[in-house]
């Protein structure tokens, strides 16, 4: 029975609540946390969309506000899916289509306007005015068969009043619209991303033929809608009687009181104002902080109350402190567990996305941790054995673990004795939150929070708060959680002092452009400190070779490199100067370089959230820095979503025949396997993005680009097999091997 899964499923977003249905109070948190009595639904929202469909058409839309290029807009076709089934009816089947869509297995035809036209506008109008009958149907009859139970009890009464009111409903809404009109970030929940991909996986191509499908799949505007969205979003929330944050703008309130500017990162609280353990504050001391920064002095009190928060704080403004610093506290007021106990709790979990952020926050925390010889830290991070971390476990018991979420699924499904050790904590932090609920690390997540006790605080941190966080609260914290903002409204996500540029040039003359860039900054700075990221792991090791035949000091990171080298290079660029560390996004998040003189961007950063967590490298501690985005003219259109930071267009500085020459002999010098390897990344990169991956003729034209940037007369040959993955058979321009 042929189904058409066609463009317009939307699905609901944000408004729709999980599991907060009763009041909470602190002895009233048993349900809270129940990643099992979330509805997938919810889960399916949190990839942002607006579910609208029913009845024998799904549509998926996004709502793009901006002019696509001109390569865009020839190629607005749109795509559909054809399926056999006619119907979703329910979460399961809703949560088979989504998984099918992550895993890729789901076998589905992308047409065009052109071989299937499809219903003319009116039919389409039509169309979905029944579909918007048949979601607000399903809204309610949803919400019956979910918490129709409930009604009677804790629930009714949220519901009749409604959650989008005041000040709230406001902030929530006009949030809400905004992240609307970022198109491309509507659907990035749905695609796997470079740095995850990265981490944990070699196929990236698979990958990112995935992630182009899906792209392909959603992208028709649909202004019509807004009314039936703007009902549905109310009636959705009044069903599942959502309760907003609570917005605590840090920065505001002080302005307000004339005591502090908005950029200033160090407040003048004190630590010991707080009934902080004296061991913690010697060691805080010792660490030479004397007061606290903003988001330690907003999240502390709060914390310490026992709330669960969401904190959203500028990068390098010492959020790592923030979260260790109560989590701490809640350990040592903890008993002692007995020395026989085998299996000893863990009483804090700390949840980082990559595995430098999780070596990073241990060794804060032992920092913090000084004079608490009784309490132990452990990382547990892919590529290390499992049995070595499993022995190491053993033999150090440790009441704080920090892990990357995927090792630590592993353990739990792997190490004995490991989920009975969940069974005891009390604190869970997401750190970098928003980058932990790419859609990649979201199931691992839910797996997690489902593995350790409802009964506890929770608390995430991070630098961008986009719409999935909001989304990822509802399963993660108390509905009485406090969101802590600590961005002053109007400043931007990012430091003032950091001077940030974009220049536009063609592909041909990137990488003499980045030399001189680079010899002109160093020439300017004895202790120069740059970090240049590049779009995908691959690229990144041209680029640091071609730096390196440049006679620049250069070191790499990238997935691709084993995990013991990520960390030699890491630490050795965390102490020097006079380096230049070339990188792929496993550092755009949270690592803490201190004196980082320049943040060099080249190539699209996947989404506004990586081009701020990228540029967060530097201007850390209030220290002063500098931000440059190198773009080609085809990507110029991802400034648009930068326009509320203070990002300027800069004129080209000038290349020196002589530099141009330098370039294209060291080009030459680069092994072709690599430039090869590149070539092969930069396709699987950009057809994962929207705006220039659909349009697969223009696609590899481009592609080809970047080949001749490499001084190559014919792009590099790619295996039949892997086109056929990426969907580029017999697109012209491309040869095949
Ligand atoms: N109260 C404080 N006083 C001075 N320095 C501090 C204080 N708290 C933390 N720091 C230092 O500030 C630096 C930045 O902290 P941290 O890495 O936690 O920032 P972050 O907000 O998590 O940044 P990102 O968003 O990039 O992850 C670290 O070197 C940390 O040791």
């Amino acid at each position: 029975m042929p189904l058409k899964f066609p463009r317009q499923i939307r699905f609901f977003t944000h408004s729709l609540p999980g599991t907060h249905l009763a009041p909470l109070n602190s002895g009233a948190r048993a349900d809270h946390h129940s990643s099992s009595s979330v509805p997938f639904l919810f889960r399916v929202l949190s990839f942002r969309l607006h579910y609208f469909a029913i009845g024998s058409r799904i549509n998926f839309s996004t709502r793009p506000n901006r002019d696509p290029p001109e390569f865009e807009r020839r190629s607005r076709d749109g795509g559909e899916i054809r399926g056999s089934r006619s119907l979703i009816e329910d979460e399961e089947e809703l949560s088979n289509l989504v998984s099918d869509f992550r895993t890729g297995s789901l076998r589905f035809r992308l047409t065009s306007d052109d071989d299937d036209p499809g219903p003319d506008m009116e039919d389409r109008s039509r169309g979905r005015k029944q579909d918007r009958r048949g979601i607000r149907n399903k809204v309610d009859s949803f919400r019956d068969k979910r918490y129709g139970d409930r009604e009677n009890g804790r629930f009714q009464g949220k519901s009749s009043q409604g959650s989008f009111r005041g000040r709230k409903e406001t902030s929530l809404d006009s949030g809400f619209r905004k992240d609307r009109d970022r198109d491309r970030k509507d659907y990035n929940g749905l695609r796997k991303r470079e740095d995850f991909l990265e981490d944990e996986s070699s196929d990236e191509d698979v990958k990112s033929l995935v992630m182009g499908s899906i792209g392909n799949l959603l992208s028709e505007e649909d202004e019509e809608e807004d009314e039936d969205y703007e009902f549905l979003k109310k009636k959705a929330a009044s069903a599942f009687g959502f309760d907003k944050e609570k917005v605590v703008e840090a920065d505001k309130a002080r302005n307000a009181d004339g005591v502090k500017t908005s950029d200033s990162y160090l407040t003048k609280t004190r630590f010991d104002q707080y009934p902080l353990s004296p061991l913690s504050l010697k060691a805080i001391k010792e660490a030479g902080y004397e007061t606290m920064t903003v988001v330690q002095e907003a999240t502390l009190p709060v914390i310490l109350k026992g709330r669960d928060v969401l904190a959203k704080a500028k990068t390098g403004t010492g959020k790592t402190v923030a979260f260790l610093l109560p989590s701490i506290e809640v350990v040592v007021k903890s008993p002692p567990t007995s020395p026989d106990n085998k299996r000893p709790p863990f009483l804090a979990l700390v949840i980082c996305p990559t595995r430098e952020l999780a070596c990073q926050a241990a060794t804060e925390a032992n920092t913090l941790l000084k004079y608490h010889p009784s309490i132990g830290v452990q990382v547990v991070i892919g590529g290390t054995r499992l049995g070595l971390e499993q022995k190491r476990m053993q033999t150090n018991p440790c009441q704080i673990l920090v892990a990357t979420p995927g090792r630590l699924k592993d353990h739990i499904e792997n190490t004995p004795g490991f989920a009975t050790r969940l069974k005891g904590v009390k604190v869970l932090v997401l750190d970098e939150a928003d980058h932990l609920l790419d859609m990649g690390f979201r199931k691992d997540i839910e797996r997690i929070i489902s593995a350790v006790p409802k009964e506890r605080q929770t608390f995430l941190f991070s630098a961008t708060v986009p719409e999935e966080v909001r989304q990822i609260c509802l399963i993660a914290l108390r509905r009485d959680h406090e969101f802590i903002n600590c961005v002053h409204e109007g400043t931007g996500e990012t430091h003032q002092q950091v001077r940030q540029m974009h220049m536009i040039a063609s592909l041909d003359r990137h990488f003499s452009l980045l030399y001189t860039l680079l010899r002109e900054h160093i020439a300017n700075n004895v202790d120069y400190k740059v970090i240049v990221f590049c779009t995908t792991a691959m690229v990144t090791k041209l680029v640091a070779d071609l730096l390196g035949e440049l006679n620049l000091n250069v070191r790499e990171i990238h997935s691709r490199k084993p995990q013991s080298y990520r960390t030699r290079v890491s630490n050795e660029f965390r102490k020097s100067k006079g380096l230049i560390l070339v990188t792929s996004d496993v550092s755009a998040r949270g690592v803490d370089y201190p004196d980082v003189t320049l943040v060099l961007q080249v190539g699209l950063p996947k989404d506004r959230e990586q081009y701020i967590h990228r540029l967060g490298r530097t201007g850390r501690k209030g220290k002063e820095g500098e931000g440059i985005l190198l773009l080609a003219p085809w990507e110029e259109y991802f400034v648009s979503s930068l326009k509320d930071l203070p990002i300027t267009k800069s004129p080209l500085p000038s290349i020196e025949p002589e530099t141009i020459k330098k370039v294209q002999k060291a080009l030459c010098h680069v092994e072709m396997r690599n430039k090869e390897a590149a070539y092969q990344a930069w396709l699987g990169y950009y057809i994962s993005i929207k705006m220039i991956g659909r349009d697969k003729d223009r696609l590899v034209e481009l592609a080809n680009e970047f080949s001749r940037s490499m001084g190559l007369d014919n792009p590099p040959a790619i295996p039949k097999l892997i086109l056929g993955k990426m969907g580029l058979k017999n697109v012209p321009g491309l040869r095949a091997k």
